[in-house]
This record gives structure tokens, sequence and C-alpha cells, in this order.
């Protein structure tokens, strides 16, 4: 977007478990951790090594023809393919196989054996590959939640959104760029559950968004050995520079309870949000039960009562 400003984030070496707990946590702030011992991996995970060792598997992948992935529209298929056939279809750019048309791009975010009973855990479901990498575990067993491969062709782009879980995005091999917004400035980003409805954040069509000018836009790029700490309700918008596998640790940063209970993906908002969520959705529908002054002038009431209550003073 013309001439809009662009926060980096704060990059930090070689953070031990104790310094990012007493010094970066706390602050819940995205930030991007370098040289972290991540394991074989970083060696080992090449494509043909990774089609060798889990081959077989079969993936669900996302298939677009264009490398800016739409919800909307839905300018995507889901497909399965086994393990290696995608592996390689994502790490070339041209294929003599394909769904849509030769130059498709890929993405895969693994899921659990039933997607809907079951959370994404690389040591379930990749057990060979699980032991090459080494997930930097910077909070208790007990908070663990779940570890996803990403797996994207160069170019493709995955829509802004925000996860309930604290995360690490480990890149292994390949680039990408990653750009994050402030829970703050969910009013700027026209939501439509956990995605934002602005696909092109670098060319927004502002007079449908207008208000998008206002979201501070803060940016990383990633390259192999990278980690990036996303707290939850942190928006993020990614796109692979290059073929690139990633993985990413889910965990719990609220006691086991406040999440709900069937969520597998990390995403289905906290159980109490949900309620309060249904409850003004009840007020609402009782509001329209007045003429339309009453209801413009208890509703302005509500929203000041709202403000006042809920929205937290520790602004930076
Ligand atoms: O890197 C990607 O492909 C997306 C990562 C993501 O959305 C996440 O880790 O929550
Ligand atoms: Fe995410």
């Amino acid at each position: 977007m013309e001439g809009q400003r662009v926060i980096p984030l704060a990059q930090y070496s070689g953070v031990t478990r104790e310094r990012f707990l007493q010094d970066i946590y706390p602050l819940r702030k995205p930030v991007v951790l370098k040289d972290i011992d991540l394991g074989p991996c970083m060696t080992k995970w090449t494509v043909d090594y990774l089609s060798q060792a889990s081959g077989n598997k079969e993936v669900k992948v996302h298939v677009s023809a264009v490398p800016q992935m739409d919800f909307l529209s839905k300018n995507f298929l889901y497909r399965t393919l086994p393990f290696d056939v995608f592996i390689r279809r994502a790490a070339e750019a041209k294929h003599t196989d394909y769904f849509i048309s030769e130059d498709e791009k890929y993405y895969l975010r693994t899921l659990g054996e039933d997607p809907r009973k079951e959370i994404a855990d690389l040591r379930k479901q990749f057990p060979l590959l699980a032991d090459d990498i080494q997930i930097p575990e910077y909070f208790e067993k007990e908070q663990f939640f779940s570890t996803v491969f990403r797996i994207s062709s160069a170019g493709m782009q995955l829509w802004t959104h925000y996860d309930v879980m604290d995360n690490f995005l480990i890149q292994v091999t390949g680039k990408k760029k990653v750009v994050l917004y402030s829970p703050r400035d969910a009013p700027y980003l026209y939501l439509s559950g956990t995605k934002s409805e602005v696909l092109d954040v670098d060319e927004p069509d502002l007079k449908k968004y207008p208000l998008f000018v206002k979201a501070r836009r803060y940016e990383c790029q990633l390259n192999a050995g990278d980690v990036l700490f996303i707290p939850a309700l942190w928006f993020h918008n990614v796109t692979s520079e290059e073929f690139g596998v990633g993985v990413n640790v889910f965990w719990k940063h609220l006691p086991s309870n406040c999440y709900d209970k069937t969520d597998t993906y990390g995403n289905k908002d906290l159980a109490a949000a949900s309620r309060a969520v249904q409850i003004l959705d009840r007020a609402l529908k009782t509001l329209e039960e007045l003429p339309e002054e009453y209801r413009d002038f208890y509703g302005r009431r509500m929203v000041l009562r709202i403000q006042e209550k809920t929205y937290s003073t520790n602004y930076e």
C-alpha cells in the first residue's frame, strides 16, 4: 500500500527458554527468534528425503490456480495426494500432472487422522520426521496443543487470520514474508469469523475497505532456521517466497478449560467469548423490539458500557 508505514518485528538471537519466559513472552508481542537449535531437520529435509520418509502417507492439500488463496470466492480445491507426490509438486513451478493448470500452487496444513476429532501432531502422523525436529519447548508440557506441517509452493499466500493459541511458526526451509496486525486493530480488518476479508494487504481496495488504512502493519521476513512467535489473537498473513517446509506448534496460554473442547485447529474462539457473543446476539434481537429512535439511544449507551467495562487501558 502506497506509503504505508511498516513496523519491523524485534529480532533476538539464541534466546534460551529462561530468557524467552522472563523478558519476551510477558510482552505478548510477536518476535523473530534466530539461531535456535532446531535439530537435524535443518540439513535433512530435502524434497527427496521428505518423500522417502513419509512418502505414501495421504495428505489433504489446498490446490489453487492463483497464488493468492481466497476464502470468499473459494478459488482453491481440496485434493488428497500421497505425501511424496504433494512434496514434488509443491517444489516444482510447472507440473506435468495437475488438477487445474500446469502452474497451480499447493498448500498443506496437516490435520489429525480424523480431522474433526483428532489434533495434528507430527509425532503421531509423521513419526520419522518428528524425530528430526527439535521444537523449542518454551512452555510446560501440559500446555502443548499441536504440531502442524505448513508446506507451500513458491508464491502461495495465506489470508490474514488469527488463532486462539500461542504459536511458534518454525521455518525449516525456504523463505516467507509475514505481515501481522495487532488484535487491537481488529476493527479495521473487516473480519469474517477468524479471517480478514481484505485479501490483498499490499494493494487493498480502499473503496470497499476504507478503515484498513488504520491497521498498523507489522512485518518480518522468515529465513530457514527462524522461529516466529505469534501470540494468540495476533493476525498474520503469510506469503511463501520460495517453496518451503515449516512446522508450527500451538500451545495453551490459559488454563485448558478456557478453550473450546471441540477445537482441533487452535482457532475456535474461547468458550466464554463464544457465550458472550451469543448473549450479545440475543440482546440485539431484543433491541429490535424497540422503535428506531429508542434502539439507537439504548444501543449507543450499551456500546459505551461495553467500552468502559472491557477495554484495556494498557495501550502502547
Ligand atoms: O506459514 C504458514 O503457512 C501459515 C502459518 C500459520 O497460519 C500459523 O502458524 O498459524
Ligand atoms: Fe495461523
